[in-house]
């Protein structure tokens, strides 16, 4: 498990290794062991431990963080805490009356340096936490039900976009909310498998479910409904308003790259169907996006909205 990010961090675990092993070697080089009968064996006990726990987390952090700012803060300052309390710990062991100045500076600048890294290192991460939350929120609804997500996207599948819609629909009747599908096609998807690979094919359709999810509103649920088309329920959404969103969707598609393993481009171009919900017949309002799409499509227009 402690191996899951690790290959990211390979520059941070051989400078750590480095760093450590200098510190042991110049001590063992200048400064002389003290005599066994000195050895002050709580104090080692206590200290070793300390410095052993703070490189733990060390470890702890590289192996589940990927690289960035926020992973580079946080082991910098665990490592300049670590070599603090290293110092502290070889202090108990070598007699350290020998050593250069800028040995006893490590001892004394790491813990405040390590300190103010680890600071500035937790308040980017609560940044990043807050965008990631937003992020979760919105799958949130969808884990619960974790037999219904698909295996390619990690969107909804079809199923309980059926099961959300069937209840969406009677609020809407109800409380008169309205509700307003989308049906977002991609267009000539198949070229894509053709002539990369289907395995590249699926990373391109996890690539754009990610984009749809990101440039969409907390409220509004995006489901895999088959194959390279996608459904997303707008929550509270009139027709015109989801014209705007199907035409920013359809852009943020165009304008997005998908990189391939091999580091080509492959540029995509969508087309989205749209029907606003008039009653609580559940078919009825697909089969009525299903056919504004195949106007759209036939017209190649970006988008078209079911009378
Ligand atoms: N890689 C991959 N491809 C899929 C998956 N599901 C469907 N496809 C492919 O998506 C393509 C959909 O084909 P069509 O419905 O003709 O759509 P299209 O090629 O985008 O053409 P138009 O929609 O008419 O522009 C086919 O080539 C399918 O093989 C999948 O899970 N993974």
């Amino acid at each position: 498990m402690l191996r899951t990010q690790m290959h990211y961090h390979k520059h941070w675990l051989i400078a750590g290794t480095t760093w450590i092993y200098l510190q042991i070697l110049t001590l063992a080089m200048l400064a002389p062991l003290k005599p066994f009968a000195q050895f002050e064996w709580l104090d080692i006990v206590g200290e070793g431990a300390a410095a052993a726990v703070i490189l733990f987390w060390s470890v702890l952090v590289l192996a589940s963080r990927p690289k960035g700012r926020v992973t580079n803060l946080l082991v910098a300052g665990l490592l300049a805490v670590f070599s603090a309390m290293l110092q502290d710990f070889l202090d108990e062991i070598f007699n350290m009356h020998a050593m250069p100045f800028w040995q006893s500076l490590i001892e004394s600048a790491c813990l405040p340096l390590g300190m103010t890294l680890l600071t500035v290192g937790i308040f980017y991460w609560r940044q990043e936490q807050i965008v990631v939350n937003q992020q979760l929120r919105k799958r949130e609804k969808l884990f619960r039900h974790h037999q219904w997500v698909d295996a390619i996207t990690s969107l909804a599948s079809i199923t309980y976009l059926k099961e959300y819609l069937h209840n969406a629909l009677q609020h809407t009747h109800q409380r008169n909310v309205p509700v307003t599908l989308l049906l977002l096609d991609l267009n000539e998807f198949n070229q894509v498998n053709k002539r990369y690979g289907n395995s590249e094919g699926d990373r391109a359709l996890y690539a754009v479910s990610e984009l749809l999810m990101l440039n969409l509103r907390d409220d509004d649920l995006i489901c895999r409904y088959a194959g390279d088309r996608f459904a997303i329920l707008l929550a509270n959404t009139r027709e015109h308003e989801a014209e705007i969103i199907a035409i920013e969707l359809v852009n943020a598609i165009l304008h997005f790259a998908h990189r391939t393993k091999g580091g080509e481009r492959v540029y995509l171009n969508a087309t989205a169907g749209i029907a606003y919900a008039r009653d609580t017949n559940l078919e009825k309002l697909i089969d009525r996006a299903k056919h504004a799409l195949r106007i759209a499509k036939d017209a190649n227009a970006t988008t078209y909205v079911a009378l």
